[in-house]
């Protein structure tokens, strides 16, 4: 594959926290325009992967580039969307203050910011509910309220700790829908899921497993390669735990 189009680099990233090694010598390239998908069990060290990603963590050894550019890197943060794993909205605000916020922390305003939160609120349907204070919303629909603030300013990268984990199968699908669509705009799509049928609509996935790496491919390449009928059978041959 051409590095040419290359918008993520990770090079030879190691992690600890104190004695315990998470991460082991993790080597990646995202391509612009594809949806990744980083597949393990719980603990496997995902969370920590995409928090470098973002910046949030700093490897113990290792390098992480986004657009060429080492992280952290605080002038990249308008060209990031990052949902993380639990929700940070301000629970006394409702659903539209709170995308007001954060559209305007990303520089949004007017009528760009009106439309681009019409929008995002579309996507998750959200749209009858933005009156509502966040701390009467259901955890799902604060899911999905994360997924439309990360998408609010359209991010050139989207990064998604678990974003459909509490919505239900029928949004999930739409969802999903909307992240094809994204990825036609040429968005880069990195999402880290459990669910079978999510991993089946990335174009690649990566498997973790205990911090190390096990395979790279598309869900295709992985099957053939392992002679599975399931990406978890797949899973399975390449030494993964349950997920
Ligand atoms: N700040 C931290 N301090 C100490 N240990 C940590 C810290 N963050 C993560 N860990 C440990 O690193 C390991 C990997 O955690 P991580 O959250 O990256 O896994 P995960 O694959 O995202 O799991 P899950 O699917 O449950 O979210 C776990 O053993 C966890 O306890």
């Amino acid at each position: 594959m051409s590095t040419e189009e290359s918008v993520v680099q990770i090079e030879n990233v190691s992690m600890a926290f104190g004695k315990q090694v998470v991460l082991k010598d993790i080597s990646l390239q995202i391509q612009k325009g594809e949806i990744f998908g980083l597949l393990g069990p719980s603990g496997a060290g995902k969370t920590t992967l995409v928090k470098q990603l973002v910046g949030l963590e700093i490897p113990s050894s290792g390098e992480v580039f986004l657009f060429h550019e080492k992280m952290p890197s605080l002038k990249l943060m308008k060209r990031i969307g990052y949902m993380a794993q639990s929700d940070a909205l301000y629970g006394e605000l409702t659903a539209k203050e709170n995308l007001q916020f954060f559209g305007t922390l990303y520089g949004l305003k007017g009528n760009r910011l009106q439309h681009r939160m019409e929008e995002v609120l579309k996507i998750v349907d959200l749209t009858d509910h933005t009156k509502k204070t966040i701390s009467s919303f259901s955890g799902g629909m604060k899911r999905r309220l994360s997924l439309a603030i990360a998408l609010l300013h359209s991010p050139e990268i989207l990064i998604l700790d678990e974003p459909t984990v509490g919505i239900d199968p029928v949004l999930r699908k739409s969802i999903w829908q909307a992240f094809q669509m994204l990825r036609e705009q040429g968005t880069t799509i990195i999402v880290t899921t459990h669910v079978m049928d999510e991993a089946e609509k990335c174009d690649r996935l990566g498997m973790l497993r205990d911090g190390v790496l096990i395979a790279v491919g598309t869900p295709e390449q992985l099957k053939i390669q392992t002679s599975a009928k399931s990406i978890e059978e797949a899973f399975l041959t390449y030494g993964g735990a349950h997920l």
